[in-house]
């Protein structure tokens, strides 16, 4: 028996404008990704489970990886099963967060990772993965993506000075909340628990080993993550195995754990690097001259607060070292969009010249 939206694990993440969007749908049944695979999406749909693939619409029209569902999504399905046993997913609901990352390939496409996340926890332990730099990267990522981050600082039971490395990342998480966790105490935990309201969906984010399944286990009160799995039969009758990646808390709040959000580091524009580094910015506009480049110019801003002390010599090399790699990427994609005009146009002028011979 399929349900309607209002019983959708008890409505699954979903917020006042998603509901309004689905309600525009009023023949089909709304449904969220749970994981992804070839081409098969893992959906719960009221209190199931099934698989569902795009529609052949979704599928022409898509330009791009942004265009197809990802795990998180809000999708509305035509139906719970056509004839090969799969529901058919109509619409992508519009997305209140989108996690994505430059494809390995280096090929001009974003691959998105997750969508609709509110909450992002950027772990990073108190001892040998602690890094300021990374957890900038990490910043700049969580605010580009338009999920709120807060930074958990793991294995403090491993750490002796743990007050002065929160104080270090005070400095350089501006605005953001600080939760120090131990294996050994509650406290830290039940802090990320409380701020999780009912139908917020949380990720995680966080170098190899710094404690991510750690955390998703006491906030699931050690259900077992790796052993949650989900048999399907695929198109061809097969029998596949998916690792669900999307999990409901005790609280009613979600988490998404997708091998690709363990991955994450790269970004997509300066958003979220102007963001994590709002103080250098402030700096800016206080140079004698506008178009000042912070390098040996007379009256510089940035110049007289890394003497004064204002500003830390390693923030800002960790901000020009983002820029740079964000431009890069800018320079990439015009290099790219340039190049395909170019062959366009030599295509066509090939085209041309074909058709004058006789
Ligand atoms: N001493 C101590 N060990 C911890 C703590 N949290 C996690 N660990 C241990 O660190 C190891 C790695 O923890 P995981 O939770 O698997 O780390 P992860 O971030 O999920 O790692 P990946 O799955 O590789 O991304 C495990 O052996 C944990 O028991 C902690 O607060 N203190
Ligand atoms: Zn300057």
């Amino acid at each position: 028996m399929m349900t309607k939206p209002e019983s959708l694990w008890n409505n699954a993440g979903m917020d006042e404008l998603r509901r309004n969007e689905a309600a525009g749908y009023p023949d089909h049944y709304l449904a969220r990704v749970i994981s992804q695979d070839k081409g098969f999406y893992h959906v719960v749909c009221g209190n199931e489970e099934i698989v569902a693939e795009i529609s052949g619409k979704i599928r022409f029209q898509a330009r791009q990886s942004t265009d197809y569902p990802a795990v998180g999504d809000f999708v509305m399905l035509d139906r719970p099963c056509d004839s090969s046993g799969h529901a058919i997913i109509h619409h992508i609901l519009s997305r209140r967060s989108l996690f994505s990352r430059k494809s390995a390939g280096g090929q001009n496409d974003a691959q998105v990772v997750a969508a609709n996340i509110d909450m992002v926890l950027i772990c990073m332990s108190l001892n040998e993965d602690f890094n300021l730099r990374r957890l900038e990267r990490y910043l700049a990522l969580a605010w580009e993506s338009g999920a709120n981050p807060v930074v958990v600082l793991t294995k403090a039971d491993l750490c002796e000075d743990v007050a002065r490395k929160v104080l270090a990342v005070n400095h350089v998480a501006l605005g953001v909340d600080v939760i120090v966790t131990s294996a050994m105490h509650e406290d830290g935990f039940a802090s990320i628990a409380a701020r999780i309201k009912p139908g917020d969906t949380i990720a995680l984010i966080g170098s190899s080993g710094v404690g991510k399944s750690t955390l998703v286990n006491r906030l699931l009160y050690d259900e077992r993550l790796a052993t949650k799995a989900i048999r399907e039969k695929d198109g061809r009758g097969r029998h596949t195995t998916t690792r669900r990646e999307l999990f409901r808390l005790p609280n009613g709040g979600f988490v998404i754990d997708t091998p690709g959000m363990r991955e994450i580091g790269m970004w997509e524009s300066t958003e979220g690097v102007n963001k994590t580094f709002s103080d250098v910015e402030t700096f800016f506009g206080n140079c004698r001259f506008s178009d000042c480049t912070h390098t040996s110019e007379p009256g510089c801003a940035i110049h007289e607060a890394l003497e004064q002390g204002a500003l830390s010599h390693k923030r800002w090399a960790s901000y020009r070292q983002l820029m740079a790699e964000t431009s890069y990427q800018d320079d990439k994609d015009t290099y790219l969009a340039e190049k395909t005009k170019k062959f366009k146009q030599i295509a066509k002028l090939n085209r041309q010249e074909k058709k004058k011979k006789p």
